[in-house]
């Protein structure tokens, strides 16, 4: 489970303080998808960091299975937007980092990682360099290191959004099949209402300026692929939009 109460992140910016999150308040249950969704800047991928450990300085608490947030204590799976691939690694090399921080050896690794690539459509890449990658294949690359770790927790950050409408969609059915080998506690941030939809079992509805949590719902339409093309998750995604925008036009 993921607990985060009353999280205020600030930064200095323009010689003043400014809140990238006020007071934001999620709880992530055990094994399950929270998709976040909402316009740039209201703190998304601060949230994400937060939660992550790689930002020290909040007010507010964090917890993740009960305990103090502790990257040393857990693995957590941490897909940034821009993918956080090291450019003097390979491909190989790159997906299996996270593992190899947690002391696993290469030799058992390299099995899992073959299958991994072969579902993701990066077999054969293995041995490139990320610059040698469109986007998103480097993508893919980040969500093979994230899913090889098989984290306790997983963050992703916006983590299709590199891919054409297509393979997104691909992409999605990818990513639901190996969490549902698992069923890790994620938090997925996205811009596309239909991803939230189909990924999430609740959906964070945020707001800019400072970055708040408006609002929680529960999602019965996650994770199937029949309710997917039904009139009702149209209207859901349709519904959500209209809500985001009544958000943006209100404040
Ligand atoms: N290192 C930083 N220094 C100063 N301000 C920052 C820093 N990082 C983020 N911010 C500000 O904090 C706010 C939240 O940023 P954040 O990147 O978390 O938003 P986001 O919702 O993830 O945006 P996007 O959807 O565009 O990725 C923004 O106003 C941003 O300008």
């Amino acid at each position: 489970m993921i607990e985060v109460e009353h999280l205020t992140v600030s930064y200095a910016a323009d010689g003043s303080e400014r809140f990238a999150l006020h007071d934001v308040s999620l709880t992530v249950p055990q094994g399950t998808v929270c998709a976040v969704i909402g316009p740039s800047g209201c703190g998304k991928s601060t949230l994400l960091k937060v939660v992550a450990g790689l930002i020290h300085d909040y007010q507010g608490t964090v917890r993740l299975a009960g305990k103090a947030a502790d990257p040393r204590a857990m693995k957590i799976g941490f897909m940034p937007q821009n993918y956080g691939l090291m450019p003097w690694q390979t491909v190989a090399e790159n997906i299996m980092l996270g593992c190899r921080i947690k002391g696993e050896k290469t030799a058992d690794l390299k099995e899992r990682m073959a299958v991994l690539c072969e579902r993701l459509g990066i077999a054969g890449l293995e041995n490139r360099y990320p610059q040698e990658l469109s986007g998103g294949q480097q993508q893919r690359v980040g969500l093979a290191r994230a899913f090889l770790l098989r984290p306790d927790i997983l963050l992703m950050d916006e983590p299709f959004s590199a891919l054409d409408a297509i393979t997104r969609e691909e992409m999605q059915e990818v990513f639901l099949d190996l969490w549902q080998e698992n069923h890790i506690t994620t938090i997925l941030v996205t811009h596309y209402v239909e991803e939230a939809l189909y990924l999430g079992q609740q959906i964070a509805l945020m707001a800019a300026h400072p970055g708040t949590v408006q609002e929680v719902r529960q999602n019965e339409l996650a994770d199937s692929r029949k309710k997917r093309q039904t009139a009702e998750f149209f209207a859901a995604g349709q519904q959500l939009r209209d809500k985001i925008k009544a958000m943006e036009v209100r404040r």
